[in-house]
């Protein structure tokens, strides 16, 4: 048996050759060589070794080539465009194949920004993104990272949810991976067909609550492949170790159903046993492909999923669901933070959530959580400094027999309340959290109420005196235009008081002469940084304690110019060192809990983090 090395070192050898006779004819011979000595020689299938029943294996054809010429001005991963130098130009064959400037990466970047920023559209800076990101990989990354602030909104909420609504007009070439219910029985073959083998992380949606849209099926591809695109750029995964898959089970979508140019399967939702038949495969199917340390992270699935697959998984798999935890991560540490704003301790505040489901819960549950250790006291009754509404007016116990399981937590006494207004002045919170999907919730009269009674003011809770001075007011509901309020009602309505952020970004805002500058909310602060740390420390379980500690590392890098402008979060332009903070943090917690595989354990784990970071810096070629 040949070993890769060795026979990687044969095929250099043999294209020295090739190139010494300048016989470019060969070279086809070369890469059929190639494909015949990897399927037989270097092991490049990796199958599974039981045979099946008549006695042959079942082989995915899969081959591996030393890309030149045109082919290599064709491949994603390693096309520069005009940045090859003439030495490159000379050895890959590219003479001829492009015009004779030679062009930094760094002008390259400048030239397509120039680009993107003539276009009016939000849309089509998004379609020229992704045609980007097949055309040039690490020029489509070194624009994201050098340009977050400006790209954040495109390649993710809320541009990202107009292309899915879109997707099908849109779609030009397939990314990620689609398993639908016709793969049912074949899904170990359909990861297969991934041309990569090395995957750390995956990003799945069923697409059945994309943002606060709804189902939009298999457009919700999209997500996955936003999401991605983050844990790289933001987070510092390879991208080739990142997987986007949609799960195709149909969609209840009327419009989509009839819409000519819809790409998923056109039948109504599968649910119950099929459903469930379908996503245990796939979980399985992931596992025996990738092994034990594949994240898995589940997003936008509709509720009633979500909290089932993920207690389901949680023990068996490295799972988590960014929806329910990663925003009750990013939200807790946003309200750590605020706490040096309107003073006090979290146990202090008192919390009102618009919106019972995925995020809202989530938030709910860690908030009760952390109360519960800082203040040593159950989490039974940390719960009861936190009230949430619905769709039907606020949670209260005599509601708890028809309450979905995830909300019974959040049912206390209390008279009915109908209306979000009517909570918010029975309750008097000083917190007030949008998470219903649903814009234009949090009215002036909410606002103002808010405003109201979270003025300087002293408060006794259990004989302590607390000073509160301004109100939080938090619009998690993406995209923007199911914000539960936008940053100019929230500060014009509290007169400037109001410690805002939203799901998706707001501009600043004028208002009395004074800049006020809104933090975006969204869990995109967490999830890069948390699966980093995963990843290094080769965890192989996520726990609270360890979105605890990702909330605590994202706290602590609020910086005091950013509370001087009412920030609660720190700037993305920062956000490759603060996931690096995070997943050193995360990291350590693994460690700690005894859930870590990678050892020993590197002494300092933010360097470690940062120096695990993919730069998408171009490569020299041999
Ligand atoms: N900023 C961020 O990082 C994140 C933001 N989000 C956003 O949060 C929103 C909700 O997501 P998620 O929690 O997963 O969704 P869910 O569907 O799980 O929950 C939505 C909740 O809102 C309630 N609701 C719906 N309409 C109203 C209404 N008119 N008045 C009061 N309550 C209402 C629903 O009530 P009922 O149960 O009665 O139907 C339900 O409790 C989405 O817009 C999403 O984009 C989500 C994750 C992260
Ligand atoms: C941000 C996010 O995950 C959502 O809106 O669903
Ligand atoms: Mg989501």
């Amino acid at each position: 048996m040949m070993s890769l090395r060795r026979y990687t070192s044969f095929l250099l050898l043999l294209l020295k050759k090739e190139k010494e006779k300048e016989s470019r004819q060969s070279l086809g011979w070369l890469v059929m060589e190639s494909r015949r000595l990897l399927n037989g020689v270097a092991g490049g299938v990796d199958e599974d070794l039981r045979g099946n029943e008549d006695g042959h294996q079942l082989l995915t054809p899969w081959a591996s080539s030393v890309a030149s010429g045109y082919t290599l001005l064709r491949d994603p991963h390693h096309n520069k465009g005009l940045a090859f130098p003439e030495k490159e130009r000379d050895a890959h064959y590219l003479r001829g194949l492009l015009p004779p400037a030679v062009m930094s990466q760094e002008l390259q970047e400048k030239k397509i920004m120039n680009m993107l920023r003539q276009y009016k559209v939000p849309l089509h800076i998004y379609m020229a993104m992704m045609d980007l990101q097949e055309r040039n990989e690490r020029l489509f990354y070194k624009l994201l990272i050098d340009n977050v602030e400006e790209l954040l909104p495109i390649v993710y909420t809320p541009t990202v949810g107009e292309a899915c609504q879109k997707y099908g007009s849109i779609f030009r070439r397939p990314q990620g991976l689609y398993i639908s219910l016709k793969e049912k029985g074949k899904i170990l073959e359909v990861l297969k067909n991934w041309p990569e083998r090395n995957i750390q992380v995956i990003v799945v949606t069923d697409g059945e609550r994309i943002l606060g849209l709804g189902d939009l099926g298999c457009q919700g591809m999209g997500i996955p492949v936003g999401k991605l695109s983050l844990y790289t750029a933001l987070g510092g995964l390879r991208p080739s170790a990142c997987l986007p898959i949609t799960i195709d089970v149909g969609t209840n979508n009327k419009d989509l159903l009839k819409d000519e140019f819809y790409i998923g399967l056109r039948q109504n939702r599968a649910t119950g046993q099929e459903y469930a038949e379908l996503l245990e495969e796939f979980m399985f199917a992931v596992k025996q492909n990738y092994g034990e340390k594949v994240l898995i992270q589940f997003e936008d699935f509709a509720n009633h999923n979500a909290f089932e697959l993920l207690a389901k998984y949680s023990n068996t798999h490295l799972v988590f669901n960014d929806d329910i935890q990663g925003t009750a991560s990013v939200v807790l540490a946003g309200l750590i933070a605020a706490l040096k704003l309107v003073g006090g301790k979290l146990s202090d505040q008192k919390f009102l959530f618009l919106g019972a489901g995925e995020a809202g819960t989530g938030i709910a549950e860690l908030i009760a959580l952390e109360m519960s250790k800082q203040t040593k006291t159950s989490i039974e009754e940390t719960r009861k400094k936190i009230w949430l509404v619905d769709s039907k007016g606020l949670i209260i116990a005599s509601r708890k027999e028809t309450l979905q399981h995830f909300k019974k937590p959040w049912a206390h006494e209390h008279e009915p309340m109908r209306t979000l207004l009517d909570a918010v002045k029975a309750i008097k919170p000083t917190v007030l959290i949008g998470s219903s999907g649903v814009g234009k919730t949090f009215t002036k009269q909410v606002v103002e109420a808010m405003a109201s009674f979270n003025k300087v003011s002293h408060r006794h809770d259990k004989q302590i005196l607390v000073l509160i001075h301004k109100p939080i007011i938090l619009a998690l509901s993406n995209p923007t235009s199911q914000s539960e309020c936008t940053a100019e009602e929230a500060y014009t309505w509290s007169e400037g008081r109001a410690i805002f952020a939203s799901g998706s970004p707001f501009n600043p805002v004028e208002y009395n002469g004074k800049t006020y500058v809104p933090g975006q909310a969204n869990n995109a602060y967490i999830f890069p940084g948390l699966g980093l740390g995963l990843i290094i420390s080769g965890a192989i379980r996520v726990k609270d304690d360890m979105l605890l500690a990702a909330s605590e590392a994202l706290a602590a890098q609020v910086a005091t110019e950013n509370f001087e402008k009412g920030l609660i979060y720190p700037p993305f332009s920062n956000i490759r060192k603060i996931s690096a903070h995070i997943a050193a943090n995360v990291a350590a917690k693994a460690y700690e809990l005894g859930l870590a595989s990678r050892l020993p354990r590197p002494k300092d784990l933010v360097e470690y983090a940062e120096s695990c970071m993919y730069n998408p810096v171009y490569r020299t070629y041999r």
